[in-house]
């Protein structure tokens, strides 16, 4: 498939350069960044492959723009934003064509993913405008006590593959709803997304150096991060994407003592207790296990079935698994789309195999697919898995993938441990039909967002973020823009 038939409106929203400043520029040094398609491959496109010079670059142009843009009413601000949101919607079709072209998600959700990335930036639009301080009441009568918010100063946003519209989106919004300005990283394997959402912005009437971004390979992103991690006007890292890049950002961002906010990988528990609604746990297994083809933080990794209902759970749960079609994004009628790379695929196929070779038992699928046709294609088949114990990488690890391991439990005390018992904490969900046990399970669940007989959790309004070594601060809801703020007491006095 050629880039003609992505069959955009705007052939121009396939942008190959970086913006710096005003300039859209293919970087200061003649290096390509190759852009391919994970369904069989092939070329897209290339884009700069981004070094230290252009780093630095970058934050000169956000530093010179900072004080107009953290000037402007919030009024203004929220406006240029409310057009970024329009021009995101009104091009949701493009956008969603290149989001399933570089990533290989199916096309409904590539334009599903468009419209959620518009929501952060339209929420954002109306929380600008309403970053209040407060007058606190004085313990002195000669003495007023007030506070107010600021904008920290240039943030830098790295942002991962999985979902290459809103993760960017649900970061550079709530900073320029701040009065901060951006320089932007985004993932290897899915720049071009980015690169149209920065264009669309500055269609809106974003100001030049307010959003700066630059693409760079995998092998070195940490040049072009490392920039920034050293430059004491960046005040802020917002980072989606693995713990253990999570861990070295939050540990080099210590010299300059920048605020970070880290939204890590997760080992979310799915627990399905013996009072709760079989069909209605599928249906939400379903959807929370099988968005992205598995390839979401919040997806299910770890399934705990009741004893009691384990059997007929797993039956109807194999004939959903099974009946998932799979294939490329140019297929209206995929499911499942492939993985996003080889890298993924072998980790996936690892779990399996670990998993088998420990005693798990395969229900439904545990194989690569080959495609005669596209030998590069990353997929890999829907996957159920019993018998899984806590010893298998699978439950160890996130799988990132469309495999399910179920375990049996016997009461709630042990199933809640088990679930606990993770260094991680991003999502968890069970399914019962006890409003006692839904209060007393979801206290005792060591993460940042449950799903009580739900599975589709995402929402601008609500607080996106994990706890444990899943990470730290909250994206989208009214706690949004804490990140990207700092709060200034000024204390007047002198008052007869
Ligand atoms: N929380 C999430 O949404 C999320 C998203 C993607 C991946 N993951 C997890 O991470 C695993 C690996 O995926 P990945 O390789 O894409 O994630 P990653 O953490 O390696 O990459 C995420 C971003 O960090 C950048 N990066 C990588 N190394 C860096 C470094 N040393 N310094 C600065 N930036 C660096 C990448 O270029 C990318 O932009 C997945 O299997 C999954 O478990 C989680
Ligand atoms: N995109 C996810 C987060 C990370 O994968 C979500 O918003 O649900």
């Amino acid at each position: 498939m050629s880039l003609i038939s992505l069959a955009l409106s705007r052939g121009d929203l396939v942008e190959t350069r970086n913006l710096i400043a005003d300039n859209w520029t293919g970087g200061l040094e003649p290096r390509q960044l190759a852009v391919t398609d994970p369904s069989d491959g092939g070329l897209v496109s290339n884009v700069p492959d981004a070094g230290a010079a252009d780093a630095k670059a970058a934050v000169d142009a956000a530093q010179a723009a900072f004080n107009a843009w953290r000037g402007a009413p919030a009024r203004d601000r929220a406006a240029v934003l409310k057009r970024w949101n329009d021009v995101i919607v009104a091009h949701q079709d493009d956008l969603g064509r290149l989001i399933s072209r570089e990533q290989g998600k199916p096309l409904a959700e590539g334009r599903g993913e468009v419209l959620y990335a518009a929501s952060y930036v339209e929420w954002f639009a109306e929380q600008a405008t309403r970053t209040n301080g407060e007058v606190i009441p004085s313990p002195f009568s000669n003495k007023r006590i007030l506070s107010v918010r600021e904008p920290v100063g240039v943030v830098a946003v790295i942002t991962p593959w999985n979902f290459p519209a809103a993760m960017i989106a649900r970061k550079i919004a709530p900073a320029l709803a701040a009065g901060c300005t951006v320089v932007a990283k985004p993932a290897e394997d899915t720049p071009l997304t980015a690169l149209a959402l920065v264009k669309l912005a500055q269609e809106a009437g974003v100001p030049p150096g307010v959003i700066n971004i630059v693409t760079a390979s995998r092998e070195r992103a940490a040049g072009v991060v490392d920039v920034w991690l050293a430059d004491d006007r960046v005040r802020k890292i917002s980072f989606t994407g693995s713990t253990p890049v999570g861990k070295h950002l939050a540990r080099q961002s210590a010299s300059t003592l920048k605020k970070v906010s880290l939204e890590l990988g997760g080992n979310a528990p799915f627990i399905v207790f013996a009072d709760a609604d079989i069909d209605a746990a599928v249906e939400g297994l379903m959807a929370a296990k099988f968005r992205n083809g598995g390839q979401t933080c919040v997806c299910p990794n770890r399934v705990y079935v009741h004893e009691l209902v384990h059997d007929a759970f797993v039956a109807k749960l194999a004939a959903r698994v099974g009946a998932l079609k799979v294939g490329p994004a140019s297929d209206s009628t995929s499911q499942i789309g492939p993985m996003i790379n080889e890298r993924a695929v072998q980790k996936i196929e690892r779990h399996v195999r670990d998993a088998v070779s420990q005693g798990a038992r395969i229900v439904v699928g545990g194989e690569r697919i080959r495609k005669p046709d596209s030998p590069q294609a990353a997929y890999f088949s829907p996957t159920v898995l019993v018998d899984a114990t806590p010893s298998m990488a699978c439950s160890c690890e996130e799988t990132f993938g469309p495999v399910v391991a179920v375990a049996r439990f016997r009461d709630e005390s042990e199933v809640v441990a088990r679930a606990n018992a993770t260094p991680f904490g991003l999502a968890a969900y069970f399914y019962t039909d006890s409003p006692a046990r839904i209060w007393r399970v979801a206290e005792a669940l060591e993460c940042g967002i449950v799903g009580i007989n739900e599975g589709v959790l995402a929402a601008e309004a609500a607080p996106f973020g994990g706890v444990k070594e899943s990470g730290y601060g909250r994206e989208g809801s009214v706690h949004g823009l804490d990140d990207y703020q700092q709060i200034k007491y000024l204390c007047q006095g002198g008052v007869r």
